[in-house]
């Protein structure tokens, strides 16, 4: 059936753990979802092509590198998916006025904080793949078009590669997880319902955005309450250190007052997420 009422949308990085959460959450919209094998950000052609072809409302990326330890040394991989093809994407929505929709990370703020970073505060990325998403943030701003940048952090779902699903599926029965980095695990659900909920009302208040689920924790807390909500009966050790190749904050958890007021959008805290990815991931 043709839609002819809605706005069209392209959703870039489709088959990710984020793409697949917008693009489920956008079901009544008008979507043209494209993997990376249908579409390649980096091919400035391929997005002419693609962006020229569709007129699209929106354009929500999320393609993306999202390697944190491989960054540190495909560092020229990282910037030119993170960085040189958003700048290009931004450019070319830009062209044909459609509005775009990026996502970026906690990773770029250094963690030195002891309270939550609003967006206006000085980012200082300590690894390549905060430093490669800031670069992607920036060259977004200097086109200065209809763009929404919205920061989220330690992502995960039932579906893809994550922190939750690995916890949930290793046949380890100890685990011993960094209590010594605090953030907001926010569900890729949530972000997506938002993400349909901004389509719907649009406010056109361009400019980046912190949307986390509501809270905080360390890694540990919230390997402990995956454990206990999906009855593993896994040993969870709290650990100073876990040695990984790229930095990670210690403090990353941003402040969602603006999104909330702005969207008029109650964001959900992050127990509620996880309960509703439990109850998916058992079923
Ligand atoms: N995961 C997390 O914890 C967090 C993620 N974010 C941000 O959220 C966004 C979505 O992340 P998430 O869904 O977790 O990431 P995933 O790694 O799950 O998905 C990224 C997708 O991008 C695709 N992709 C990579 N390179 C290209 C390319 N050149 N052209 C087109 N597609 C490409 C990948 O395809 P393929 O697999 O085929 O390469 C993959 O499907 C990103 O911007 C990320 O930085 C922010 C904070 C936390
Ligand atoms: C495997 C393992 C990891 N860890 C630690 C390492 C790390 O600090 C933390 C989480 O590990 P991950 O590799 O899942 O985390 P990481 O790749 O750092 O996750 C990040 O991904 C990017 C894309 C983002 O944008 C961030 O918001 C954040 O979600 O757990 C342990 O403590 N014990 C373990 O056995």
């Amino acid at each position: 059936m043709k839609r002819i009422n809605l706005k069209k949308v392209i959703i870039t990085g489709a088959n990710g753990m984020l793409g697949t959460a917008i693009k489920k959450a956008l079901s009544a919209q008008d979507v043209y979802a494209f993997s990376s094998n249908e579409l390649d950000i980096t091919c400035s052609q391929q997005l002419h092509k693609k962006i020229a072809a569709i007129q699209p409302y929106y354009i929500i990326n999320c393609a993306a590198y999202t390697a944190v330890d491989l960054a540190e040394t495909e560092q020229e991989k990282a910037y030119r998916i993170n960085a040189l093809a958003v700048q290009k994407m931004a450019q070319i929505a830009d062209q044909y006025d459609a509005t775009l929709i990026h996502f970026s990370t906690d990773y770029v703020f250094n963690g030195d904080a002891a309270t939550p970073y609003t967006s206006n505060q000085e980012t200082d990325p300590i690894n390549i793949y905060g430093a490669s998403k800031l670069a992607g943030e920036k060259a977004i701003s200097q086109v200065n078009g209809n763009h929404y940048i919205f920061r989220i952090s330690w992502l995960y779902a039932a579906h893809g590669k994550n922190f939750f699903n690995w916890v949930a599926g290793t046949d380890l029965e100890e685990l011993n997880i960094v209590d010594s980095q605090t953030g907001s695990p926010t569900s890729a659900l949530d972000v997506a319902n938002f993400i349909n909920h901004l389509l719907n009302n649009d406010p056109a208040n361009y400019g980046v955005y912190h949307f986390t689920n509501q809270g905080e924790m360390t890694w540990y807390a919230f390997a402990k309450a995956i454990n206990q909500k999906l009855d593993l009966g896994k040993n969870i050790n709290a650990v100073a250190e876990f040695k990984t190749i790229a930095k990670r904050p210690a403090y990353s958890v941003m402040d969602c007052e603006k999104t909330g007021s702005i969207f008029n959008y109650s964001i959900p805290s992050i127990s509620d997420g996880l309960e509703q990815v439990i109850t998916l991931y058992k079923s």
